[in-house]
């Protein structure tokens, strides 16, 4: 049997004096699988993710990342393992505002070895073909992240994200600032980039209508036996 992209099992969760967010007996999602996690504003997807990238550490259960179980690695092994395996698009992108795009995007494999030995060419080139597939120019790919539009930074953090081609891309409501037909491309763009490397995603949304362009569609209220009131005010 192969073994799960993730696998989650009796996971809770509760953030600090507050009522648990996440009761989550099991989910799991397959290697290459593309995986849309959708759920309501409030209901815990932000959440689900810190303790996928191991930020926050559930009070209880177990969560393998490719087979192995995060919690028992140290801190350091931890970075370590995220660094060679996971790739991240956050909300808020992480970019570094006064590098180049092309700079920026060369730090998802600084800091791996493993993800500069799967490179088949150079990273700069492979940086700069990202980033030209994802439609910027030569001269925006020089400029400093913080003088490019939301929708550019947006670019410039899955290049990030995808070089080096870690098994799992996790990706956290990354088009919220586009246009739907921009959105739309910006998606189909990164599955098949993901695709060609056999990158696992997991792409967080409160959007149901995209599900059409992923394999997979969870609902987080399916998987989660904690409901928020506020989530099901938005369901309703
Ligand atoms: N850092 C934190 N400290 C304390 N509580 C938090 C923290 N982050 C989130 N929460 C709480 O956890 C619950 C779930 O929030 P979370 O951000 O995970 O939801 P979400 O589904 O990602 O929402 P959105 O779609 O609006 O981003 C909320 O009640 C929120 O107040």
């Amino acid at each position: 049997m192969s073994t799960a992209a993730v696998e989650l099992t009796d996971v809770k969760f509760s953030w600090p004096a507050q009522r648990p967010t996440l009761d989550i007996p099991h989910w799991q999602v397959e290697q290459a699988g593309t995986m849309l996690l959708r759920g309501a504003s409030g209901s815990g997807k932000s959440t689900l993710l810190s303790l996928l990238a191991g930020v926050n550490t559930p009070q209880q259960g177990k969560i393998e990342l490719l087979g192995t179980d995060l919690a028992r690695l140290s801190a350091r092994n931890r970075d370590k393992f995220r660094a060679d395996h996971i790739g991240y698009i956050f909300q808020q992108f992480n970019l570094l505002p006064y590098l180049s795009a092309l700079d920026n995007v060369l730090l998802g494999v600084q800091f791996s070895k493993q993800r500069r030995q799967r490179l088949r060419d150079p990273a700069e080139k492979t940086a700069n073909d990202y980033l030209t597939r994802l439609g910027l120019s030569q001269r925006q790919q020089h400029q400093p992240a913080a003088e490019l539009s939301v929708g550019q930074q947006q670019r410039v953090a899955a290049a990030r994200a995808l070089i080096g081609a870690p098994e799992l891309l996790i990706a956290d409501e990354p088009t919220s600032a586009l246009d739907a037909d921009r959105r739309d491309r910006f998606i189909n763009l990164l599955l098949e980039l993901s695709n060609a490397n056999g990158t696992t995603v997991i792409f967080v949304t409160h959007d149901a209508s995209l599900a059409k362009q992923f394999q997979f569609c969870t609902e987080l209220s399916d998987i989660n036996r904690v409901t928020s009131s506020l989530a099901e005010a938005d369901d309703a």
